[in-house]
């Protein structure tokens, strides 16, 4: 069993998440701010890749008090677990995720990591292995199905998206696409990594919802069901 994992993501008009220099960029208005912040409360968990942990430092908490307050009226943290896949356990001790707002925090790390380094998250965060190299994602949803995270939130970045895509482990994209142009050929888009090669390995998607927020656009598409597929149901 896995988690329903949902990827939300703001992309330029012409497909980039951030700048060639991976800095943080703002591409999503201030309602389509709210909407993330909306859909983060009702997540039990979102995830993010260590390479977006040192690019932009975020919290990932819930940013409205009221919906916190409905968190912890419901006997939930104020914020989702808060996990970073992170295969040679580089988050910083200091990173805000770790330091900033209340609730659980994980890192995911492979057998791979320096145990002095997973020694010192451990002081801030739970730390599950998976993989031996890398972290497996596949071997990560299970552990985290199997602490209760049924709704997974995936905020990016790039690399980590292209590996849940490449697993079969996505469910559902939401990509808000926001009026600038980045540019640039080396800037990060919504999935790197290496790509798929046949046409037939590309995962298919239906287009389940189109929105017009703020000066841009959300698409909402659900990922084709893969034979054998063991996700929550979102
Ligand atoms: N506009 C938006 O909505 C968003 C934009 N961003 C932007 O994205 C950029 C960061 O993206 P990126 O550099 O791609 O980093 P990611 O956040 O995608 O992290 C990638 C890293 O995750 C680790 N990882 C471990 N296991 C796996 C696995 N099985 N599959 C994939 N990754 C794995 C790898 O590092 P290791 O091997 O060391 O573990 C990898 O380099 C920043 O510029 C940020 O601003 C980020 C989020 C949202
Ligand atoms: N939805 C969305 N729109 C944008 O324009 C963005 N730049 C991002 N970035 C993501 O939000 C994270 C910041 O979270 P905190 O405010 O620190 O909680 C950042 O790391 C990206 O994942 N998202």
């Amino acid at each position: 069993m896995r988690p329903y994992v949902f990827v939300n993501l703001a992309m330029s008009a012409d497909g980039k998440i951030s700048t060639r220099e991976r800095r943080q960029v703002k591409i999503s208005g201030p309602e389509d701010f709210e909407r993330v912040d909306l859909i983060k409360a009702d997540a039990d968990a979102i995830m993010v890749g260590i390479g977006t942990v040192l690019a932009d430092n975020p919290s990932l908490t819930v940013k409205s008090s009221r919906r916190k307050g409905e968190r912890t009226a419901a006997g939930r943290e104020e914020n989702p677990a808060r996990i970073v896949v992170d295969s040679m356990a580089r988050t910083p001790v200091d990173a805000d995720i770790l330091v900033k707002g209340a609730g659980k925090r994980i890192v995911a790390v492979s057998a791979a990591a320096p145990a002095d380094r997973v020694d010192a998250l451990r002081e801030r965060a739970e730390v599950i292995v998976a993989g031996e190299q890398t972290v497996d994602l596949a071997a990560l949803m299970e552990a985290l199905a199997g602490i209760g995270i049924r709704r997974l939130m995936v905020e990016g970045g790039g690399t980590l998206i292209w590996g849940l895509f490449k697993a079969g482990l996505v469910d559902e994209l939401r990509t808000y696409v926001g009026s600038v142009v980045i540019g640039g050929s080396g800037a990060p888009t919504p999935a790197d990594g290496d790509g798929f090669l046949a046409e037939g390995e590309f995962p298919r998607l239906i287009l389940a919802g189109v929105e017009r927020i703020d000066d841009g656009v959300l698409l909402t598409w659900q990922v084709k069901k893969e034979e054998g597929d063991r996700s929550l149901r979102g």
